[in-house]
């Protein structure tokens, strides 16, 4: 199977710059590799940097050492290293992040919310609501709701247009922080499935799944954390 996603000897510390520049030292020598089809659960005790890893893979978070190399349009690209625009253009095509929490934005009604990154391929607005309308139907998002801002919207609801949002265009490569937390059995049900169907298609997933029945049931490999937890 082809790898889509190297982690080659990754390092993370933060400094508290106002707090007396205190170092916390997250993990070291972190190497990982993710094949096409394959879900990756990070697993390990809270604090061992699971979102942390997340977040440097997608580029929000600086990497300090080592490589994130990901494969963008048939070419190695190294995230850590590479120049914003690249960053961008990743993201757009290659790599989807679903975070536990929806970034609201005021007056967005949550079927453009989800046609978003469809419209930011280039597909024409109504044709990409088309799209968004069948994931929120999936997802059991009220039709009622479709056409208002998500910023009332419930935790459940909020999370599941995040959901739509990020899989409503393929990405060969995904990350998913708990995608499933504020959801009840019917809606995992949902999630699972669309996992499931990602990893049919060769997408390549890394997630956090608290929940162990979730886990053991759409992942194929845990990968441990702690292994890499770097001494104060
Ligand atoms: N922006 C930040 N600034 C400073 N320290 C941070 C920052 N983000 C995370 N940390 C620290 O890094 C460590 C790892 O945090 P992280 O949230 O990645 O852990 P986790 O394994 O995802 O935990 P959990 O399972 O509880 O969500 C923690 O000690 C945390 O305090």
């Amino acid at each position: 199977m082809q790898d889509m996603l190297k982690l080659n000897n990754v390092a993370k510390s933060f400094t508290l710059y106002n707090q007396s520049g205190i170092q916390i030292p997250v993990f070291e020598g972190l190497s990982l590799s993710v094949e096409k089809g394959e879900c990756v659960a990070l697993a390990g005790p809270s604090g061992m940097g699971k979102s942390t890893l997340m977040r440097m893979i997608y580029g929000n978070y600086l990497c300090p050492a080592g490589a994130i190399d990901i494969r963008h349009r048939d070419t190695w690209v190294d995230i850590a290293s590479a120049d914003p625009r690249v960053v961008l253009d990743i993201r757009r095509w290659t790599l989807g992040y679903i975070s536990q929490f929806l970034r609201v934005v005021p007056r967005v009604s949550a079927l453009d919310v989800v046609a978003e990154p469809l419209v930011g391929r280039g597909m024409k607005p109504d044709e990409a609501r088309e799209h968004a309308a069948v994931m929120l139907g999936r997802l059991n998002l009220p039709e009622s709701l479709w056409h208002l801002a998500p910023a009332t919207f419930s935790g459940g609801e909020q999370q599941r247009v995040n959901i739509a949002r990020g899989f409503v265009a393929r990405y060969p490569v995904m990350l998913l922080d708990e995608p499933t937390a504020s959801l009840d059995k019917a809606n995992r049900e949902a999630v699972l499935t669309l996992i499931e169907e990602a990893k049919s298609d060769g997408v390549a997933v890394v997630g956090i799944f608290h929940d162990a029945e979730t886990r053991e049931a759409v992942c194929t490999r845990e990968f441990l954390m702690s292994d890499f937890k770097k001494a104060a």
